[in-house]
């Protein structure tokens, strides 16, 4: 059976133009897209949904997110997270090992995969440990995990400290055509901070995690990159040194690739109204001039991709306090709605550049067939109301994280629907 999606805004890649457009959805790929102005295509026998002038996209992909299942059920489980993820309007999302247990195995991975298929409702793709339990001491099975399923290797949560550790695990990598994904942070320049180094730390007589403590490492795989040939791709990247520092390498021809958070592009240490820990994550909130970086990198390549990092924990846990509750916020219901009010509304960034760093180019970096409106892509489809302000209100979440700084806020450009593999899975109550 075929789905019509009627009148829908779509951007168009080519001309940079958005055009309404009806767009037929059958076995799961995109069939058919016809120019609304040709009048309403027979519909008959057919399911329809009318978007009415709504923003119609390709769905949003995000490759850097925590699920926390298995082992952190309390905080998020694969359910919650990809129903949260669909409010948000994203259709494929990949998961970090920082998992209990961390996932280092086969077994874990096909676990993730299974559950997934029977409880998810969008495509996630699992990422595997770097070393065994993220200890940063002994390789994982690299072969076994990428049999099972696995995208990518990475130790998120944690950076690998041991140079020659990674050297070794970007050479496996490189032979099996698998990228390593980086959260870059030395621990021997973290000195049990939780805020970054700047005017809120000076303020409150904190510690701070310094700018080198990501750049560093950032540093230090390039080289290593260079040496072995792996497709090296930077977390969270939130600092002006590791923009210049991956500028430069794809200057040189490197195979390095880079994410950025809204976060980071929207906050600074500055903004921080207080000790709540629902700014705290990791990488900080960095100073306005990194901010300021982070923007100018993305906008001219050398920051590839956006992603939102989504890192949900309990109320308690981060009823703790700034000093002592864990890192990370939620990210998933709040991403599209802060870039487009931010960049897009007041004319920065086009809406095709916003979407490009959603969809195509995850895809492109990470190898996906989905990411594009195109006939015969996969029919993952998001349908955004660009035109309503709405407040973010953190206890509506369909997440179990309702920890996030953005509570409050008015913002446009709220998903309104949300479609994988042609299925209707989530649409606005
Ligand atoms: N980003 C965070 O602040 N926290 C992440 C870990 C991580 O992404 O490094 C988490 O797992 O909670
Ligand atoms: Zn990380
Ligand atoms: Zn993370």
């Amino acid at each position: 059976m075929a789905t019509w999606i009627l009148n829908g805004l779509v951007w168009n890649e080519t001309t940079g133009e958005t055009e309404l457009k009806h767009i037929r959805i059958a076995e799961g790929v995109i069939a058919q897209i016809e120019d609304a102005a040709a009048g309403r295509p027979d519909t008959n026998g057919h399911d329809t949904i009318d978007a009415n002038g709504k923003l119609v996209s390709a769905g949003f992909i995000d490759m850097h997110v925590h699920l926390r299942e298995p082992g952190f059920e309390y905080k998020e489980d694969i359910a919650s997270g990809t129903r949260s993820a669909a409010a948000g309007g994203f259709t494929t999302i990949a998961c970090m090992p920082n998992t209990r247990p961390v996932t280092d195995t086969a077994e874990t991975v096909r676990y993730i995969l299974d559950k997934a298929a029977s409880a998810g409702i969008v495509n996630v793709l699992p990422y595997a440990a770097i070393t065994k339990n993220e200890l940063g001491r002994e390789l994982t099975d690299f072969a076994a995990l990428k049999e099972a399923g696995a995208v990518g290797f990475t130790d998120d949560g944690v950076g690998v400290q041991n140079a020659q550790m990674m050297k070794d695990a970007m050479k496996l990598a490189a032979s099996m055509n698998m990228p390593v994904i980086a959260h870059c942070e030395d621990d021997s320049l973290v000195v049990g901070a939780a805020v970054t180094e700047g005017k809120f730390a000076a303020a409150n007589g904190l510690k701070g995690i310094p700018n080198e403590s990501e750049a560093i490492h950032v540093g230090r795989d390039i080289l290593l990159a260079e040496a072995t040939g792996v497709h090296y791709h930077v977390c969270h990247v939130s600092t002006e040194q590791s923009v210049r520092l991956i500028r430069h390498a794809k200057q040189f021809g490197i195979n390095v690739t880079a994410e950025v958070c809204p976060h980071h592009l929207i906050l600074s240490d500055e903004d921080i109204p207080g000790m709540d820990a629902n700014w705290k994550m990791n990488p900080p909130l960095r100073t306005p001039r990194d901010v300021q970086a982070v923007i100018e990198g993305l906008q001219d390549g050398t920051l590839d991709i956006i992603v939102t990092d989504h890192a949900p924990h309990s109320a308690e846990e981060k009823a703790k306090g700034m000093l002592l509750a864990p890192f990370g916020i939620t990210g998933f219901e709040t991403a599209f709605p802060l870039l487009y009010t931010r960049f897009v509304r007041t004319g920065r960034w086009t809406l095709g550049f916003l979407l490009q760093r959603m969809t195509s180019d995850p895809a492109r970096v990470f190898g996906l067939q989905s990411g594009v409106l195109n006939v015969g892509a996969p029919a993952d489809l998001t349908i955004v109301d660009l035109e309503n302000e709405r407040e973010v209100k953190p206890e509506t979440f369909a997440s179990k994280g309702k920890n996030t700084p953005f509570g409050g806020w008015k913002l446009f450009g709220w998903p309104t629907a949300t479609i994988v593999n042609g299925s209707l899975v989530w649409s606005e109550q």
